[in-house]
């Protein structure tokens, strides 16, 4: 990512700096091998849309090797990344975040977890490195193992019966499901800015079922809490954090919120986080569970694929409230 003078800086959106709450002893903290885990996930969901696993049987070995991996891949120069882009839909990114103008202080790595042979990019990405892709395969399946786990307590917490109703979904060979490294320059001009923080991923909604975070242990990333204030959620490099997406949200008619969240630079340290998004299939229909509404017409929202609400998230913002032309209120 080429560093850029203080003048440049304009070009992003800055926020006024403002005291956001820790909240490092309020964040739900799921132990997974505790009996009782299932029935704090839905708490946490629907308290927070968003939670901390601990005790999730991914080999710290795994993280680490990606994590390094990764930042050997950043640190490349700007020509060799640039051989890797634009991200459409994978590939290296930087500045821009998804096609309708968002920018941030960012830059990236977008993979499909499926077949990633298609891809024409893959070659600039891990042609250098077999080790790096190796590291990847090797995280994804061990992180995508205990995403279903936690996908599986969740309909036993919901008392949903199969407990694979949202789990299959993420197990399907056709799963939409996709995988992003970011990199989050530090940004000295930032010192500068009396008062002001830069954007590196402005706030937004995860679209899919849930997504699966891990960082490095810089901090940055916040989530909007239900009093609509930021609370920032301190780095903790071995564990996980899992968001409501907003599929999700839909499936338990509004049970669980998908959870709105940002991620603010830092002056000095690098920001790595490493991201797997669990989507259905994209011809799945995307509906309220029928346990957890008595008639079809109870449901907040009308029925649609997945496609459909991918494409339609494709033509919004990242700020944008997505849901609302899927809900049944909204005049279409
Ligand atoms: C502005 C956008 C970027 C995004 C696609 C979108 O049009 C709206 C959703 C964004 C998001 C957020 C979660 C994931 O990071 C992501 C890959 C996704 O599926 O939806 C991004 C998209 C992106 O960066 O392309
Ligand atoms: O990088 C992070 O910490 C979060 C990024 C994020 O929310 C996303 O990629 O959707
Ligand atoms: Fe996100």
């Amino acid at each position: 990512m080429v560093v850029l003078s203080q003048p440049a800086l304009e070009h992003f959106s800055l926020i006024k700096a403002c005291k956001p709450t820790s909240l490092s002893c309020g964040i739900p903290v799921i132990d997974l091998t505790d009996p009782e885990a299932k029935n704090h996930i839905v708490r946490a969901c629907e308290e927070y849309g968003f939670f901390k696993v601990v005790n999730h049987g991914v080999p710290l070995e795994f993280m680490a090797k990606l994590e390094t991996e990764a930042v050997k891949f950043f640190g490349l120069p700007q020509f060799e990344k640039d051989k890797a882009g634009p991200p459409d839909p994978f590939g290296y990114g930087s500045k821009r975040i998804g096609p309708n103008g968002d920018v941030g202080w960012i830059e990236y790595l977008l993979l499909n977890t499926n077949n990633r042979v298609t891809s024409n990019k893959t070659l600039p990405i891990f042609g250098h490195s077999q080790i790096f892709r190796s590291a990847v395969d090797e995280y994804i399946s061990a992180v995508k193992k205990m995403a279903f786990e936690v996908l599986e307590l969740m309909a036993d917490g919901l008392r949903i019966q199969p407990r694979n109703v949202l789990s299959r979904l993420l197990k399907d060979d056709k799963s939409d499901s996709c995988f992003r490294l970011n990199h989050y320059p530090p940004c000295p001009e930032l010192q500068a800015l009396n008062g002001r923080n830069l954007i590196g991923f402005g706030e937004h909604t995860d679209p899919q079922i849930i997504s699966v975070l891990r960082s490095n242990n810089t901090s940055g990333l916040q989530i909007l809490l239900r009093d609509e204030t930021w609370a920032t959620v301190p780095p903790d490099h071995t564990s996980f954090f899992v968001n409501v997406g907003d599929a999700l949200q839909v499936m338990t008619n509004g049970r669980f919120k998908s959870v709105k969240h940002r991620v603010l630079a830092d002056t000095k340290k690098s920001r790595l986080s490493m991201i797997y998004f669990g989507a259905p299939p994209l011809n799945e229909k995307i509906a309220t569970l029928p346990k957890l509404v008595e008639k079809e017409e109870e449901s907040l929202y009308r029925e649609f694929t997945w496609c459909e609400y991918k494409k339609s998230a494709y033509k919004s913002r990242l700020a944008d409230y997505r849901l609302g032309l899927f809900e049944k209120t909204a005049a279409h």
